[in-house]
């Protein structure tokens, strides 16, 4: 059973992986940061809910894009395999089917979620995140990252506009029939979500455009939902895909490097 933890800016996700399916993925936020002890209780509590044994982990996968998480993480999870878990970064990029030019800046999530597409799919992709950030990521047929955009996720986009402005509320991420607002939280739900749907749009176009052809586009993240009129420009929408790119991490570092 392997525990795969992807530590973002807004969420740890711990998923379960057993008999080739996730069977739970648990969210813990990631601001307050909490201590080992914390994230202990918070494994053991779902554990117990589940009916699970701690002693069945027998891997630990990590992922993390907030630094000051690292060694908690680490500290945490190594007593519950005795030894240590595997944290993607740098050191382990020369065994997978994947490189980037700057191994030192990509966020390990990007990786992950590059991983993923490229061994699920197998072709030029491009991998919309909806987090936090909101992330592209083109891979080639190859598994050459070709590029990466980042630009403020939804919340964050509407957080910075209600926190930098003395009149505008906090509205729910709730898409518009209409894109003629007609009071204030539907002109900010218009201007915001619509202008999102034209913004992943207009990238995936520019995209396409550079690369001189129509990739496969699959899209994953705690919001990837939200904005339905993009799902018929996405071949797909997978919610597991940053977990999957760990898991298939553990599978290929264990089996070329024997770590
Ligand atoms: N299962 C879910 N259903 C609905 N919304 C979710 C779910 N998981 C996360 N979210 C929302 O999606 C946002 C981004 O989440 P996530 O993709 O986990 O971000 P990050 O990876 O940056 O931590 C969060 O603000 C959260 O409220
Ligand atoms: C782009 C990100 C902030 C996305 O994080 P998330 O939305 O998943 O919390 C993260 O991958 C990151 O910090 N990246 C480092 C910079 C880079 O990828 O080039
Ligand atoms: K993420």
């Amino acid at each position: 059973m392997l525990l795969a933890i992807d530590a973002g800016n807004t969420n740890i996700v711990f998923g379960i992986y057993k008999e080739g399916e996730w069977i739970h993925e648990w969210r813990f936020n990631t601001v307050p940061v909490k201590n080992q002890i914390e994230y202990e209780m918070f494994l053991r509590l779902n554990f117990l809910e589940a009916n699970l044994k701690l002693e069945e982990v027998d891997g630990i996968v990590i992922s993390s894009v907030v630094p000051q998480l690292n060694d908690i993480l680490s500290e945490f999870s190594k007593p519950l395999i005795k030894r240590e878990p595997l944290f993607v970064g740098p050191k382990i990029y020369e065994y997978l089917p994947v490189r980037t030019k700057r191994p030192y800046q990509i966020g390990t999530d990007l990786i992950a979620n590059a991983v993923a597409g490229h061994v699920l799919y197998k072709q030029d992709i491009v991998i919309v995140d909806f987090g936090t950030a909101l992330t592209f990521t083109i891979v080639g047929a190859d598994g050459l990252i070709q590029g990466v955009n980042i630009a403020p996720g939804l919340k964050t986009a509407i957080k910075a506009l209600v926190g930098n402005t003395a009149q505008l509320p906090e509205v729910p991420l709730e898409l518009p029939d209409s894109v003629l607002g007609t009071d204030t939280i539907h002109a900010i739900q218009s201007g915001v979500l619509w202008g999102y749907v034209s913004m992943v749009e207009g990238m995936l176009d520019k995209i396409h455009a550079e690369l001189g052809q129509k990739t496969k586009v699959v899209a994953t993240g705690g919001l990837s939902s939200i904005l339905h009129p993009l799902h018929q420009r996405f071949d797909e929408v997978k919610r597991h895909l940053t977990l999957d790119g760990l898991r298939l991490i553990h599978q290929i570092v264990n089996k070329d490097a024997q770590v």
